[in-house]
């Protein structure tokens, strides 16, 4: 399979490419989604995914296919992106906690010959977070760096009731959507 760029800093993407065995290497796209002021959460993700984009190829060609992404966690209607700090990880993830939860993952992969957009989105109905894990999660700093404070595959996996979407769309980029389209 073609090597492609992963324009994106992400450690969790850079996981889920290597996990299904996508050949890549990875390039930090530049771009700053804070300029955003979008509320709806489909149009931010898309909106930033799209900026992303833009700003790789302004340094970049396309010698070698590229991917964007980017990823926000909804709750109540609101947005809720990577924490702050630890208090605003402590606001965010209780948010979550006993409630439904929508995980929005866009992506764009650009080459040569084709142009991919998805925009993908996995629901959760979580349990109620347990106050002493919920405090031993915030002291660990895992939340760093993750939309929504959230890691479906760590501290919110055993509080998750119900689930409809992909694993991979709620981790930051839906792998299993992409596979058909990348070059052998
Ligand atoms: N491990 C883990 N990471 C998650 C989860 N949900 C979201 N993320 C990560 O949270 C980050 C969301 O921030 P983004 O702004 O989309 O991406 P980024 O990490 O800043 O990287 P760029 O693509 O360079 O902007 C991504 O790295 C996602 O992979 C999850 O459940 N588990």
């Amino acid at each position: 399979m073609q090597t492609i760029v992963l324009g994106s800093s992400s450690i969790t993407r850079a996981e889920l490419l290597t996990k299904f065995g996508v050949p890549f290497i990875q390039r930090d796209p530049g771009f700053d989604e804070e300029s955003l002021r979008i509320a709806d959460p489909a149009h931010f993700v898309y909106h930033a995914t799209k900026g992303k984009m833009q700003s790789y190829l302004e340094t970049y060609d396309l010698e070698m296919p590229v991917l964007c992404a980017d990823t926000v966690v909804t709750a109540n209607g609101q947005i809720l992106r990577k924490a702050k700090d630890k208090a605003d990880a402590k606001r965010i993830l209780e948010a979550q906690s006993g409630n439904t939860v929508s995980i929005l993952s866009c992506m764009i992969y650009k080459s040569k010959t084709i142009e991919l957009i998805d925009l993908s989105t996995t629901d959760y109905l979580f349990l109620p977070f347990e106050p002493k894990a919920l405090h031993d999660y915030l002291e660990s700093d895992e939340w760093k760096g993750k939309a929504g404070a959230c890691m479906v595959e760590g501290f919110c996996k055993s509080y998750i009731k119900e689930v409809v979407g992909l694993e991979s769309t709620a981790m930051g980029l839906s792998v299993e959507k992409l596979l058909p389209f990348l070059p052998l």
